[in-house]
């Protein structure tokens, strides 16, 4: 199976501090694999490996066989890896509609010349609605962004970054914060991506519920190292992981 993302021995330490230490990780293309750990087991911190936000102290990144290690997190993204941000890239007082037009017009690099090209403004915004259909906010699309419930925003997050049309899709705690009520339709906006088929998705997440059900292989991060990589049903019966980690787990679980 050939890989899109590997890490060899990806490590950084902040200070004495080593919060990834030599992980080694392997995605197929179109593969869904999600990223389990306690608080403070070093996931983001890998996420930001991946993306290029960090650097790392030893170790590389590849996409596809080559070594991105070096590259910018722009280059990177470039190159096929998207990182959903929260809310920070929204534009506030845009709508819905807008903000994505924004995104899929910055991905097709045209920025400044929508008015004399009405057709391609008509295509980006046929484009925008299809992604706001996807991630179930196409009844949302005139309201401005800033007055969106937070589970919207999270979805347009997901809107924002589907429009850049990457390859890979890192998404990091895409529940976070949410209401109960919310949790069930960004699930449906993932289960609906990951139905296209044509995305890789690593997805960072504490409820353990809702990633046995979605993922092809799960990861587990204990004190930066990868303590057990395999499918659903390995990691759950794996004794180091319960031993280790699932009750801790679960505790986190309740108090986020
Ligand atoms: N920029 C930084 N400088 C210093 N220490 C950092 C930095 N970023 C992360 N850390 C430390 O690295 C460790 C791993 O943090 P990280 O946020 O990656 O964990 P996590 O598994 O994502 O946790 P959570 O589930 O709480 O989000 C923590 O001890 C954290 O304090």
């Amino acid at each position: 199976m050939t890989s899109i993302i590997e890490t060899k021995d990806l490590t950084i330490a902040f200070g004495g501090h080593v919060a990834v230490d030599s992980v080694n990780f392997t995605v197929p293309k179109n593969h869904f694999k999600s990223i389990i750990g306690p608080n403070g087991a070093g996931k983001t911190t890998f996420f930001n490996l991946l993306s290029g936000q960090l650097s790392p102290t030893k170790g590389q990144v590849f996409l596809k066989g080559e070594e991105i290690t070096k590259l910018s997190p722009t280059v990177r993204t470039r190159k096929g890896i998207g990182r959903s941000f929260q809310i920070t890239n929204v534009f506030p007082n845009l709508t819905v509609l807008e903000n994505v037009r924004l995104a899929v017009q910055s991905r097709a690099g045209v920025r400044y010349q929508m008015l004399s090209h009405f057709k391609k403004f008509t295509q980006f915004e046929d484009k925008s609605h299809d992604i706001l259909k996807l991630v179930l906010l196409d009844n949302k699309s005139d309201a401005i962004a800033k007055n969106l419930a937070h589970g919207e925003k999270r979805k347009l997050e997901i809107a924002m970054l589907l429009a850049l049309e990457t390859e890979v899709l890192l998404l990091d705690e895409p529940t976070a914060g949410m209401s109960l009520e919310e949790v069930p339709t960004i699930l449906e906006v993932i289960k609906k991506i990951k139905a296209e088929g044509n995305r890789t998705i690593i997805l960072i997440e504490h409820k353990m519920d809702m990633i046995m059900d979605l993922s092809d292989s799960v990861m587990v991060l204990f004190n930066g190292k990868l303590l057990a990589d395999g499918t659903p049903e390995e990691i759950m019966n794996n004794e180091t992981v319960q031993s280790a980690y699932l009750g801790g787990l679960y505790n986190d679980d309740t108090a986020s």
